[in-house]
């Protein structure tokens, strides 16, 4: 497995690892996601400035509802065995992925992810971007921030997936990511 970014992780469930693919993969995986069909992503009516794309299961925030979409197309696959070997699970079990791209300006708010699911592992692409997270604590927030470098990856689950909000915020280059996710059994 690759070495941790720093050594020690920032939160408890949360792993990283550096150089997770090559500078040539990054490069292929890119055109790819900018191939796919991208659509700015929707919640409740209202329209965000992130682009993005799933394969495998669809939760459609816009209906509340989760279904089973278009397989996970062969150019991801590679990916998906490796994000698995990481955070030590089958490569099917990654039954979900999820394409963003963030132009110029793009972020993502706070959130958990939905409890459908379950391991998260993500892999950055472009910009260096930092993945803030906070919890509530008593009179405000306790906070923890990672920063994401090109072709990073990090695994969440148990407290960094479930008992931590994430979020990141814009930057003014683009950055693309691809995050696998695990179902809740
Ligand atoms: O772009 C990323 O790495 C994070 C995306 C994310 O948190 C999400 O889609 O739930
Ligand atoms: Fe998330």
């Amino acid at each position: 497995m690759p070495a941790d970014l720093f050594g020690a992780p920032v939160l408890p469930g949360l792993a990283t690892a550096g150089d997770f693919i090559s500078p040539d993969e990054e490069g292929t995986l890119i055109a790819a996601i900018d191939a796919a069909p991208l659509a700015p992503f929707r919640f409740q009516g209202w329209t965000g400035k992130r682009l993005t794309h799933s394969y495998g299961w669809t939760y459609d925030f816009d209906r509340a509802r989760f279904a089973e979409s278009e397989p996970i197309p062969e150019w991801l696959r590679p990916l998906q065995a490796r994000a698995a070997a990481f955070a030590g699970l089958e490569p099917a079990e990654l039954a979900h992925v999820l394409l963003i791209r963030y132009d110029p300006g793009a972020g993502i708010g706070w959130h958990r992810d939905r409890p459908v699911f379950e391991h998260v592992v993500g892999v950055s692409l472009g910009a260096e971007a930092g993945m803030r997270f906070r919890r509530r604590r008593d009179g405000g927030f306790e906070r923890r921030s990672l920063p994401l470098p090109p072709r990073a990856a990090y695994h969440l689950s148990e407290e960094a997936r479930h008992g931590w909000e994430h979020s990141i915020a814009p930057i003014q280059e683009t950055r693309w990511s691809v995050t696998f996710r695990s179902l809740r059994r």
